[in-house]
């Protein structure tokens, strides 16, 4: 029996990547520095590896931004405007497509990004012309296989799968489909391995989570063809082929009758499989089979007895030795290390695995699965232990919790009249122009702001000092909204930490960590909270800033929370009940922080949902329960006010489009949704749709630091204009501006505010 993992967690233990990469994009540290640190941080994972007994390390998991960005500069897939950059500046075209680049004569869009299956890690998605050429550009997969190899490790290159490449990409022009560029990137890779052949590698893992989604006739050829060209001409290698996130359904078939030598299942997802493929009639013996039984996407310890079942059935046809033991998934979606965390309650620490547990649980699995294991018991009757003391735990129950769920009527996900009443209320209450401004939340996390907290939480600065700092980034924000001409004012989000972890601190149920980091995108990372028991809310958690910035200001200003959908998404959730029980708790306490709201004169509530197509199953068999839930879900949370209270909701970095009937479902009087990176694609969506509620199309793409000018705002505007109703089209950027520096969070915001002006006077003046 082997142990492998599909890839590690990239960050390094204390975030090192971020603060290096942050440092050398302000000019802060050299190349040389950054790439010392990569280096550190490779070596660090391989030689942990090492040492807790993995047996296939992979290589090429490490990425500075993104792998998907990383296999586009693999495949020399670099989409034209990129041109003007020198491209022997290897890293400086590498942040440019990620990021865009204002440099010099240089003023380049960064590429698009979008969400990682139903995670919260978003990649930069492909670019495809029509005559697309690839090369083999970046030689990143070989020199990590030479750096392991260097340090004595020999490692198992990871390289994503040409068929889920071309399937993540877009088509940039009309006039073909993505897969047929499939025979003119299969000679790039023949390339790549040809070269990896040549350093003698034993093992390639192709990573093809596309297997985990409902595949045509033709991408399901596209898969077997590739698959049989790669064997046949490459016999040495062997092929770890990995699916994730979802079961291989109705591509079992195909992929069984595949000539790779192992086949990854996540048993996690789908536990089903396992059955499935030892009686199915394609199923050849001799294929080696990875039983990914460690859960890849959460925080709970595994359950030992539960997977020595699954080790044991399997090794009814299948021999030991083609079993391998592994991870659901890759770690990357999992923090290092659950040692770093000192102010954990024991009681819930023993019931955790963060990655570098989960590699020990891994090995663990193996110890007791071999003929010696006798030395190993002891590991089992601890990991037994632990699950029992989780279930039977005071700190999880909550009967009034419990109660209140079961109590829940139809009426508590209605509001109280249909939108067209509501609107004609809230536009008396709220006298907004046409064309309404407003932001998304937040204001730019400065580093004055994180660091006032991080005194703050070490206890060096008193409760009102750091109150008075707050009240004060509040009152400066509001006199700059206010200066430069903003309809609809936000408090600016400065007291969060992050929009999901601020909600987990003040919710019961939940506990938090200090160093449980997982990347969202580039350098951004985020600590999910960790929810583990029924959720309930103490008190009120965002009254008294909203309350505060409303008084500063007669002009309205929008109460801010994170909806249920969210919070369940960006959480690491219990594992012993159904998400949607628990996605009910988090919305019947959010339904009565947004009636405080109201309550304490907020006549605007903002219920972010950017989360809530992510949660998608990737299997479209299983949406309709999904959305049923997860719909109801905002619903109640958002159901608790009078027609003039005007609900918002937002969304972000997701493609919407086949879920628009859905959004529209949740009835909320305007939403805010990222448009702009995508040129407004979107809208066509909302607007064949009819999308009957308001909309603010984003028309600033906040990921960039690029400065959008007027004409571009006006442009996205005009497209807005043509497709939707007039008088339902707010003006906003895409999302909030925590990752923004203020010179041109003021810049850019005053282009738009100048936009919607622009605009609102052309149309009286036609009018
Ligand atoms: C909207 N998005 C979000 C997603 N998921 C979330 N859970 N939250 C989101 O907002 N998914 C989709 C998108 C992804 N977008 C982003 C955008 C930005 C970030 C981000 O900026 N992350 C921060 C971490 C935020 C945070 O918790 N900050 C803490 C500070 C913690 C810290 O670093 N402290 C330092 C000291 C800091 C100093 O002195 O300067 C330390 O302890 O050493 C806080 O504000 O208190 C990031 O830094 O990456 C994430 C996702
Ligand atoms: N209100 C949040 C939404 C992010 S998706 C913000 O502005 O950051
Ligand atoms: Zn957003």
């Amino acid at each position: 029996m082997k142990t492998t993992i599909l890839g590690h967690p990239r960050i390094g233990r204390k975030r090192e990547l971020k603060k290096a990469c942050e440092a050398f994009w302000a000019n802060n540290i050299d190349e040389e520095s950054l790439i010392k640190t990569a280096s550190e941080i490779k070596k660090q994972n391989w030689s942990q590896q090492q040492a807790l007994g993995i047996d296939s390390i992979p290589s090429n998991d490490f990425s500075f931004y993104d792998q998907i960005l990383d296999t586009c500069l693999t495949l020399g897939c670099i989409p034209k405007r990129y041109k003007a950059i020198d491209k022997d500046n290897y890293l400086e075209l590498y942040f440019a497509m990620a990021r865009g680049l204002q440099k010099d004569h240089i003023d380049v869009t960064a590429m698009e990004m979008t969400k990682w299956f139903d995670t919260n890690y978003h990649y930069i998605v492909p670019e495809f012309e029509k005559d697309q050429n690839f090369e083999f550009f970046s030689k990143k997969i070989i020199e990590e296989y030479k750096e392991a190899l260097n340090l004595g490790i020999k490692t198992k290159p990871v390289l994503i799968g040409p068929v889920t490449f071309l399937l993540l990409g877009k088509e940039k022009e009309p006039g073909f489909h993505r897969l047929e560029l499939l025979p003119r990137l299969l000679p790039v890779y023949f390339e790549i391995l040809t070269e990896l052949d040549a350093l003698n590698i034993d093992y390639i893992q192709f990573d093809e989570p596309c297997l985990a989604l409902n595949l045509s006739i033709q991408e399901r050829d596209a898969i077997a063809s590739t698959y049989e060209q790669i064997a046949s001409q490459f016999p040495n290698i062997k092929i770890y082929l990995a699916n994730y996130f979802d079961c291989y359904g109705d591509n079992l078939d195909t992929v069984l009758q595949l000539p790779v030598d192992t086949l990854h299942l996540d048993l996690v997802r789908c536990p089903s499989q396992l059955d499935d493929i030892l009686e199915s009639k394609h199923f050849n013996p001799k294929t080696k089979l990875a039983l990914g039984l460690i859960d890849g996407r959460n925080i709970w310890k595994n359950n030992f007895e539960n997977s020595l079942k699954f080790i044991e059935k399997a090794s009814k046809k299948v021999p030991l030795k083609n079993l391998w033991i592994t991870a659901s998934c890759s770690l990357l979606h999992t923090p290092y290390d659950l040692d770093l965390e000192t102010q954990l309650s024991s009681e819930i620490k023993q019931w955790l695995a963060f990655s570098k547990q989960k590699i020990e649980e891994i090995v663990a699995l193996k110890n007791l699965s071999s003929e010696e294991n006798s030395a190993y018991l002891y590991l089992f009757e601890e990991n037994k232990l632990a699950n029992l003391n989780r279930k039977r735990s005071k700190l999880i129950h909550n009967d009034a919790v419990k109660a209140r769920i079961s109590n829940l009527k139809p009426e508590d996900s209605q509001r109280k009249s249909e939108f067209s009443l509501r609107q004609a209320k809230q536009m008396q209450s709220l006298n907004l122009p046409l064309f309404p401004t407003t932001t998304i939340g937040s204001f730019p996390q400065t580093k004055t702001v994180r660091n006032q907290r991080l005194q703050h939480k070490k206890g060096a600065l008193s409760q009102d000092a750091y109150n008075h700092f707050i009240a004060k980034e509040i009152e400066d924000s509001i006199r700059f909204q206010e200066r430069i001409g903003l309809d609809v004012l936000v408090h600016g989000e400065f007291e969060r930490n992050d929009m999901v972890e601020y909600f987990g601190e003040k919710l019961n149920g939940f506990t938090f960590s200090n160093y449980g980091w997982v990347q969202s995108y580039g350098s951004r990372c985020v600590k999910p909270p960790i929810l583990f028991g029924d959720v309930s809310r103490e008190k009120p958690m965002t009254v008294d800033w909203s309350k505060y910035a409303q008084s500063l200001t007669d002009i309205p200003v929008k109460g801010m929370l994170t909806g249920p959908v969210t919070i369940l998404q960006w959480s690491f959730v219990r594992n012993d009940q159904s998400r949607a029980t628990t996605c009910n708790q988090i919305a019947l306490a959010m339904r009565d922080e947004v009636i405080d709201l109201e309550d304490n004169g907020l006549k605007i509530i903002q219920i972010d949902e950017p989360a809530i197509r992510e949660g998608l199953p990737l299997r479209k068999e299983a949406w309709q329960n999904y959305l049923d839930w997860a719909v109801k879900a905002f619903r109640i949370s958002a159901s608790g006010v009078k027609d003039e209270t005007q609900i918002h909701t937002h969304m972000c970095y997701s493609e919407f489009n086949d879920i628009i009937s859905n959004i529209a479902d949740m009835d909320a009087d305007v939403i805010t949704i990222e448009t702009s990176r995508s040129k407004m694609e979107l809208l066509d969506a909302f607007a064949n749709f009819k999308y009957p509620n308001e909309i603010g199309p984003g028309v600033y793409d906040i990921h960039s630091p690029r400065v959008p000018s007027l004409n571009e705002i006006e442009d996205l505007l005009t497209k807005a204009k043509n497709v939707l109703p007039h008088g339902h089209i707010w003006v906003n950027p895409d999302c909030g501006l925590k990752t923004r520096d203020w010179p041109e969070t003021k810049k850019a915001l005053e282009v738009l505010v100048k936009a919607a002006k622009k605009l609102r006077k052309s149309e009286l003046e036609y009018a």
